[in-house]
């Protein structure tokens, strides 16, 4: 049987839905980035793993398009949400998933499950918690290094893990030339996402995002937690705020409890029935 593939879009932040329910092939890390290529494959931010049924729960594994495992990704949340909805898994208006962060609750805001609100879980600023090396403390705007340049660095997890960056002009360029540094620095064991952060005004912001496993992209759920958490833990900005990124708007709310709220977009882009070559390639891959 040929592999199918769902493409659906988070604010052009684009993922694979690979449904084991429906499919036969054992993932590996090659095969991974043979599926997301966007040469060579089909393409994709990512690849979301699921419904893996348990005993009453829906599980998602979230794989970055290098291969590694993401605890979260909130744009992956809602397009699974999106996904159970169309494939007719879940008929409820609002339910939990479980990621490898914990659970997330998901509720539909309209009848066709294209705009989505994310209980996302609770922010963390402590060091090992996130984690980032040296002695155990919350991570406000201390400086760092990355490619010999010094940087004003507030980090955060949200399950995953980021270091927000804020600044007076942000762009894809300079994305990109930090995020190659910061995702890989020693002070981070697990990696990380990178936000730049410019704050327009105490209810907007503007991020630029380089996610670690995947690189520059258009927009990212966790990322958009991210940065109005750490906007909004340095005063600059009231709990609740519209994150503006390339790929469109999320709405973010920090609630007095830590705990973070994301409300935004999916889109569906199309089935993919990969060619009897492709699959078999895929299952050469071990
Ligand atoms: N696009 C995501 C984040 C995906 C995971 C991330 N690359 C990581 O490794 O933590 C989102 O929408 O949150």
């Amino acid at each position: 049987m040929n592999i199918t593939l769902e493409k659906y879009h988070g604010l052009g932040n684009d993922y694979l839905i690979f449904d084991p329910n429906k499919n036969e092939l054992e993932l590996t890390e090659e095969s991974v980035r043979l599926i997301c290529n966007r040469n060579f494959g089909v393409g994709s931010d990512g690849l979301l793993v699921g419904p893996i049924l348990g005993q009453d729960k829906l599980e998602l594994k979230i794989l970055n398009p290098d291969g590694s495992e993401a605890e979260l990704s909130g744009n992956g949340v809602r397009i699974f949400g999106k996904y159970l909805k169309d494939a007719g898994y879940v008929q409820k208006n609002r339910f939990i998933v479980n990621t490898l962060s914990g659970q997330q609750t998901i509720q539909y805001l309209n009848e066709t499950g294209t705009r989505i609100k994310v209980s996302m879980g609770k922010l963390s600023f402590y060091s090992d918690e996130i984690p980032v090396t040296g002695p155990r403390r919350e991570v406000l705007n201390e400086t760092m290094m990355f490619g010999s340049i010094p940087y004003r660095v507030t980090c955060v997890t949200i399950g995953n893990p980021h270091c927000v960056i804020w600044l007076n002009d942000i762009s894809k360029e300079l994305a990109c030339r930090i995020g190659k540094h910061s995702e890989t620095a020693d002070y981070f064991p697990e990696k990380i996402n990178t936000e730049l952060l410019k704050v327009v005004d105490r209810t907007n912001i503007e991020i630029e995002i380089y996610e670690r496993g995947a690189g520059y992209t258009l927009a990212s759920g966790t990322s958009g937690c991210a940065a109005a958490g750490a906007a909004y833990r340095m005063g600059l900005t009231d709990p609740k705020m519209y994150v503006h990124m390339p790929g469109g708007v999320l709405e973010v709310e920090i609630e007095p409890d830590g705990g973070v709220l994301m409300t935004g977009e999916v889109g569906y882009v199309g089935r993919f029935t990969l060619s009897h070559e492709m699959t078999e390639e895929l299952r050469a891959l071990r």
